[in-house]
């Protein structure tokens, strides 16, 4: 820990990460990581297994027993009234947290507290900045990892799988690599010359960066606020609504590894009560965003309007949401279409911003197609998220409920030839459940084609087989968008000319393979368009976004020559 903050709370994480063992459920910690370089294993809870047994518990815990969640601000926990609920989507009689929004007030307290750590936590060595990460890495895997997961099922409505890839692996990988995509960036060094040496300092960002999740990932949650502190900047971190507490969960295991109290903020709060104060603050340096894109842009529009204010100009990073495609070649095999198709499309209910829910299909491999996927779906079972053998469960709430059943009504009426071939039922008694649907349209320009449904709702246009070249032509301006993609072709010479057809098309491009499910370290991911900046969080370039870098020449001799050598004679 850096002598800035020794003598304070948390002098007792004051080991580098390699010297101080850790215990994690998969084994691997942060100090083999630092060798081997490796993603987070994902782990199988088969039944009676040390991590089933340990996830039930805390699953029961926590049905039983909600936490209040406070806003935390320096080093105060605030709870106003408790006045809000985050309920469990599958089972919305009941709830996992209470938690409160922060004031206008309290927002701008927040600001103003954060500030008062920047220069310190800014001039932090990196190093120090990332072993807090690593160190958060293996309590992420370790004493938290099941309390993590469990709070992603029932809050944010995944199963066992989806929450362990999303709340374990996914954070955890992202703390690592993060630490060391960093500490790589730093060994960049300028040439210097005789007379004079040049430097490149990763500076953080004067002022502070606004950090707004979404619901549907926590790791995305956790890394929203962290890279940004890891470069050196502090952060307000405002969580979705329905995902409070998995994300408190993380801001309590950083503040454990060694996070000092001040560089991160925790305000739950109204998202545009939070738009509006962040963007009248003259002191912010960048926004770290993932949502919608109307969420973007009204947060870009506030900005413009507050652009003469500002010390810096604030980096506007956002990424956004899509209208993700399956395109199908003849050619193709007809098990991965169907497996990959199945997958994206409908785990964790059609809620990762990466799932496929526009597929183009020819008119020969239709029929099986449907067949295979009739097979799957009349298999799949949709329920509460505590029952181990369901494969997706309720959606995230009521709002998202009634947009996604209004697409499926939309398609009952039979406007653009809609029909429903699969599924289309919805019930929102006990849970937000929505069957896992598939619609046919004749019209490409449908709604179901074009709009972002976000739920367990996938459209086919079934093409002439005669038509391929022309119909893959139309796919990247079908919709504004341009997030994830998939190809699926045996025939790799067509293969190839479609991915260079579809160049501009999406940030992240599969070839015979799902559109969702990209990896930290193997897969950096962003959206092109109207998804988003594509800053490729999960990369190695990600942390650049977060510096405002400084360069610095120093000169060893007098500087003695005013003359050009052209203007002798
Ligand atoms: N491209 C990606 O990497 C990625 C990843 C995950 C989700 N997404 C997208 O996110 C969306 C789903 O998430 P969501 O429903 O939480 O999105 P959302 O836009 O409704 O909310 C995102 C966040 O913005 C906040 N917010 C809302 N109004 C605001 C305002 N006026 N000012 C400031 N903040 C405000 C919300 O409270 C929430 O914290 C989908 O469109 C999905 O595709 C994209
Ligand atoms: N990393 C995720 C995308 C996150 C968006 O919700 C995926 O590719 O499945």
């Amino acid at each position: 820990m850096s002598a800035m903050y020794s003598g304070c709370l948390i002098a007792r994480h004051v080991l580098p990460v390699s010297r101080r063992s850790a215990t994690t459920f998969s084994g691997l910690t942060s100090a083999d990581f630092l060798k081997k370089k490796t993603n987070e294993p994902i782990l199988e809870y088969r039944k009676g297994s040390k991590e089933r047994i340990a996830l039930e518990d805390e699953l029961a815990k926590l049905s039983k027993t909600p936490i209040d969640v406070p806003l935390r601000i320096g080093s105060k926990k605030i709870t106003n009234n408790l006045e809000k609920k985050q309920k469990i989507s599958s089972d919305h009689a009941n709830h996992v947290c209470r938690f409160t929004y922060a004031t206008q007030d309290q927002i701008q307290e927040a600001i103003d507290t954060i500030l008062s750590h920047r220069e310190k936590w800014e001039k932090t060595p990196l190093k120090e900045r990332a072993e807090i990460l690593l160190r958060a890495a293996d309590l992420a895997g370790g004493k938290y990892r099941m309390k993590l997961n469990a709070a992603t099922m029932l809050g944010q409505g995944k199963n066992i799988v989806q929450a362990e890839i999303d709340a374990a692996c996914e954070l955890i990988d992202f703390f690592r690599f993060n630490a060391v995509f960093a500490l790589e960036l730093e060994k960049y060094e300028p040439i210097s010359t005789k007379v004079s040496t040049n430097k490149m300092v990763y500076r953080g960002m004067e002022g502070f960066v606004a950090a707004i999740a979404p619901f549907n990932f926590t790791a995305i949650g956790g890394n929203l606020p962290t890279a940004p502190a890891l470069m050196g900047n502090v952060a307000l971190w405002k969580p979705s609504d329905t995902s409070v507490l998995s994300n408190y969960i993380i801001y309590e295991l950083l503040e454990e590894a060694g996070m000092p109290p001040g560089i991160i903020a925790f305000v739950p709060s109204d998202g545009p009560t939070f738009g509006s104060t962040i963007t009248a603050s003259k002191h912010l340096s960048a926004i770290n965003f993932t949502g919608s894109v109307p969420t973007f842009k009204y947060i870009w529009r506030k900005v413009a309007e507050n652009l003469d204010k500002y010390v810096t100009f604030p980096k506007l990073i956002g990424e956004c949401g899509g209208k993700n495609f399956h395109f199908v070649h003849p050619s193709a095999d007809l098990q991965s279409v169907v497996t990959g198709t199945v997958r994206s499309a409908w785990e964790y209910s059609g809620q990762k911003c990466s799932a496929c829910s526009r597929l183009y299909i020819p008119q020969s491999m239709w029929p099986k197609f449907l067949e295979e996927t009739s097979k799957i779906h009349s298999q799949i079972k949709l329920g509460d998220v505590r029952d181990p053998s369901i494969f997706l469960s309720a959606v995230i709430d009521e709002r998202a409920f009634d947009r996604i059943s209004g697409y499926i009504d939309y398609a009952k009426s039979g406007k653009d030839d809609a029909k429903i071939v699969l599924g289309g039922g919805y019930d929102k008694s006990v849970g937000y459940f929505i069957q896992p649907t598939l619609i046919t349209v004749n019209n490409p320009n449908s709604k179901l084609l074009t709009e972002e449904i976000f739920g367990p709702v996938c459209t086919a246009y079934i093409y002439k087989d005669s038509e391929v070249d022309s119909v893959l032509k139309t796919v990247k301006d079908a919709t504004p968008y341009g997030l994830t993609g998939a190809i699926f072709s045996q025939d790799k010479n067509w293969l190839y000319k479609a991915r260079d057809e579809l160049r501009d098309a999406v940030g992240n491009m599969y070839l015979n393979d799902k559109s969702t499910g990209s990896v930290v370290g193997q897969q950096p991911f962003g959206g092109a368009r109207m998804s988003g900046t594509n800053d490729k969080a999960g990369g190695p370039h990600y942390g650049l976004r977060w510096s405002s870098p400084l360069t610095i020449k120093e000169t060893y001799t007098s500087l003695t020559d005013w003359k050009y050598p052209s203007m002798e004679n």
